[in-house]
């Protein structure tokens, strides 16, 4: 009832499927009593419709985050056209490419996505998983291990529809699927159906090479892997936020797969210290992959958990972990968060009791994050959800138990500021950053200038910046 016609004509897919106790959770959330005082009840329902609306659809840009220390932003940009104009004749439609630089952030490239386009569904019809299906909507081909159900008879080179099983419910190696599932485009497949499910191995590289996506965007698979590197806009910020120097020594708690380490790397002009922890053995293995790949070689990544980072010998003097309190100039808290900002995401199976365990997770993080960090110091933390407890309340009882920190103001700040409900003052919600794609939904189709809406229809996401007294 409070849907704008506009807005309904955006939305191809329907509104993001929760339990209906993450829902009621959600929603008591975005109709706060204080979000309530502030905007009336018509408007606090209509910004919580229309963020479970935007979350089922992706962003309207493709954000890439160019490696400005090996090469100046102008020539990687003239590169990354030349290489995808070179995709885009190997594809069977004429689509031009076109990329923008980030008129405030020096090291963004923006191309815009085209969709949702017109594309005629086929009677072959192929499933993946929904993480690979949203994989698609951003850009990606479709790589064999998604794939759960195809024709009986696949063969290479057959052109089906891929379909996204919404809810993990199709069987594999199944032949068709009936239950909940969305077109997101068609392909060409590069394997038979027997090497997808019928050999030993299980198989690897390209299944389906998508040639009419539901929305086109580049494939960024092997495009200029030490120059390009596909980011969120709101991560790519973080790393500005903190503002590293050269030559300093910084920490980087919760770092896997290393896309915000490796761009502290490069702001420091590779000069320094970027120390990166991760809790798991192998995804910290892709953070040294990454560093390698982008030619940084000022990143130590250990594989630790940073709870117990902080050693109680203030003389600690090891390379790697633990390492004596105030032995950073810079934290990075990019905490493990419910992950509710991230788009494209259709249903989400987790239980309210998931979604609300990682507010205590991420205080004990915090803790040590405190200890890590000099006095003089700045400390950012973030997260890719939307609920108020992993973040404005955070900050609350951060400032609360923390008498040392003081929120800073954050630059750039291109986000919107921090949702009421947490108790905070309005100074203290101006100097925080909340991605509120919701906030401007049904206004990404007008005539608002590119790099406007390109800030605003983000994932969901959250910054704030703290200084160490
Ligand atoms: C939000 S992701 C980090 C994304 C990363 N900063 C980037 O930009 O590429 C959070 C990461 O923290 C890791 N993690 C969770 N608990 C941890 C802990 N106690 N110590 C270290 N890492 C942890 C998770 O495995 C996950 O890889």
């Amino acid at each position: 009832m409070f849907f704008s016609a506009q807005m309904e004509e955006m939305s191809v897919f329907p509104r993001i499927s929760l339990k209906p106790e993450v829902s009621n959770y959600l929603k008591g959330v975005y109709l706060n009593k204080e979000v309530l005082a502030a905007v009336g009840h018509q408007e606090a329902e209509c910004r919580f419709q229309k963020l479970l609306t935007c979350l089922s659809h992706p962003p309207s840009y493709t954000c890439v985050r160019v490696n400005t220390h090996l090469a100046p932003l102008e020539e990687i940009r003239h590169k990354l056209g030349e290489e995808l104009k070179k995709q885009m004749c190997r594809s069977s439609e004429d689509v031009q490419v076109q990329i923008f630089p980030h008129p405030r952030i020096p090291d963004v490239l923006l191309l815009p996505v085209i969709g949702p386009r017109p594309v005629k569904q086929l009677s072959s019809e192929l499933v993946v998983g929904a993480q690979c299906g949203n994989a698609v909507l951003r850009g990606a081909h479709v790589f064999a291990p998604g794939i759960i159900a195809s024709p009986k008879y696949m063969k290479r080179g057959d052109v089906v529809s891929v379909f996204s099983d919404l809810e993990g419910k199709c069987t594999r190696a199944a032949t068709s699927f009936e239950g909940k599932k969305v077109f997101v485009g068609n392909g060409v497949a590069q394997m038979d159906r027997s090497s997808i499910f019928c050999s030993d191995k299980p198989a690897k590289g390209i299944g389906v090479q998508m040639m009419e996506p539901l929305y086109q965007s580049p494939s960024f698979d092997g495009v200029l892997p030490s120059l390009a590197f596909l980011q969120n806009l709101p991560s790519v910020v973080v790393g500005h936020v903190l503002g590293p120097r050269p030559g300093e020594r910084i920490l980087d708690m919760c770092a896997a797969p290393g896309g915000k380490t490796c761009h502290i790397a490069a702001l420091m002009g590779d000069q320094g210290e970027v120390v990166a922890l991760e809790r798991i053995r192998n995804k910290m293995d892709k953070i040294r992959q990454n560093a390698k790949l982008l030619h940084l070689h000022s990143i130590k990544a250990y594989c630790c958990n940073s709870i117990q980072a902080v050693s109680n010998d203030p003389a600690q003097e090891t390379e790697g972990p633990p390492f004596a309190p105030e032995s950073f100039d810079r934290v990075l808290l990019d905490a493990p968060c419910s992950g509710l900002g991230q788009r494209p995401t259709m249903a989400n199976t987790w239980s309210l009791k998931e979604v609300c365990s990682y507010q205590p997770l991420q205080r004990k993080l915090f803790h040590a994050a405190v200890r890590l960090l000099k006095k003089g110091g700045v400390l950012v933390y973030s997260t890719c959800t939307v609920t108020l407890a992993e973040n404005e309340e955070q900050v609350a009882w951060a400032l609360d138990t923390f008498p040392c920190l003081s929120l800073q103001p954050q630059e750039p700040h291109i986000g919107a500021e921090g949702m009421l409900g947490a108790g905070l003052s309005p100074e203290q919600l101006r100097l925080l950053q909340r991605f509120s794609p919701e906030l401007s939904w049904d206004q990404t189709e007008t005539a608002a200038p590119q790099d406007c809406r390109a800030d605003r229809d983000t994932i969901g996401f959250f910054i704030a910046k703290f200084l160490k007294n």
